[in-house]
């Protein structure tokens, strides 16, 4: 089972830097030169099994906008990011949205994240701004840090119990609930106390 995930959101609000933190566990600070594919893979276990994802880093420069819109095809999931100290990038993801709805799978499972979650003295967007628009669009949402690695690895862990328990079947089990899953790991890890 491998299951395509794609990042997208604005040039600069750290998408190359989250999957870092996620693959490697570290913050190598400094920007990356805008990256167009960098695809890798990792195996997530997800309920005593092994779920392969694919996730693709795309960059948010408008010149390589082509390129993204071809990989949206075939993604299974997209982790949308905004930078919590940027108002523009934040006002940018109704319009990635109406790309998404236009380019992806319908079924898509996608996720609203507020990277820089580390940078509060500089916020420019309200935790609740986030929480609203992603209520508004039916989408979970979760801050995050590449920096501090404050919700990484859970916003990858539940997108891959949402597509695992999407592909695969369970007829006598209750279906996956993703805000819920993260509600109660959010509230476990105590992770967002400082917010
Ligand atoms: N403090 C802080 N800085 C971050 C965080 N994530 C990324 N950065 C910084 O923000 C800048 C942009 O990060 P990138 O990972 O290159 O952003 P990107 O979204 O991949 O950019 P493009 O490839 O141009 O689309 C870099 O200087 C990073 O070090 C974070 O969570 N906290």
């Amino acid at each position: 089972l491998v299951l395509q995930t794609i990042l997208v959101g604005d040039s600069g609000v750290g998408k190359t830097s989250l999957l870092v933190q996620f693959d490697q566990g570290k913050f190598i600070p400094g920007s990356f030169s805008a990256t167009v594919g960098i695809g890798f893979t990792v195996m997530v276990t997800v309920d005593n099994a092994k779920v392969k994802l694919q996730i693709w880093d795309t960059a948010g420069q408008e010149r390589f906008r082509s390129v993204t819109h071809a990989y949206y095809r075939d993604a299974h999931a997209l982790l949308l990011l905004y930078d919590i100290t940027s108002r523009s990038s934040f006002d940018n993801i109704r319009a990635w949205l109406t790309e998404i709805h236009e380019y992806a799978q319908s079924d898509v499972v996608i996720m609203l994240l507020g990277n820089k979650a580390d940078m509060n003295s500089e916020r420019a967007i309200r935790r609740d701004e986030g929480e609203r628009l992603a209520r508004e669009y039916s989408v979970p949402f979760m801050e995050t840090s590449a920096k501090t690695g404050v919700n990484v690895e859970l916003a990858f862990t539940a997108v891959a119990k949402d597509l695992k328990s999407r592909a695969i079947e369970h007829p006598n089990e209750p279906k996956f609930k993703i805000h819920e899953y993260i509600e109660a790991q959010k509230e476990k890890s105590g992770c967002c106390s400082y917010f």
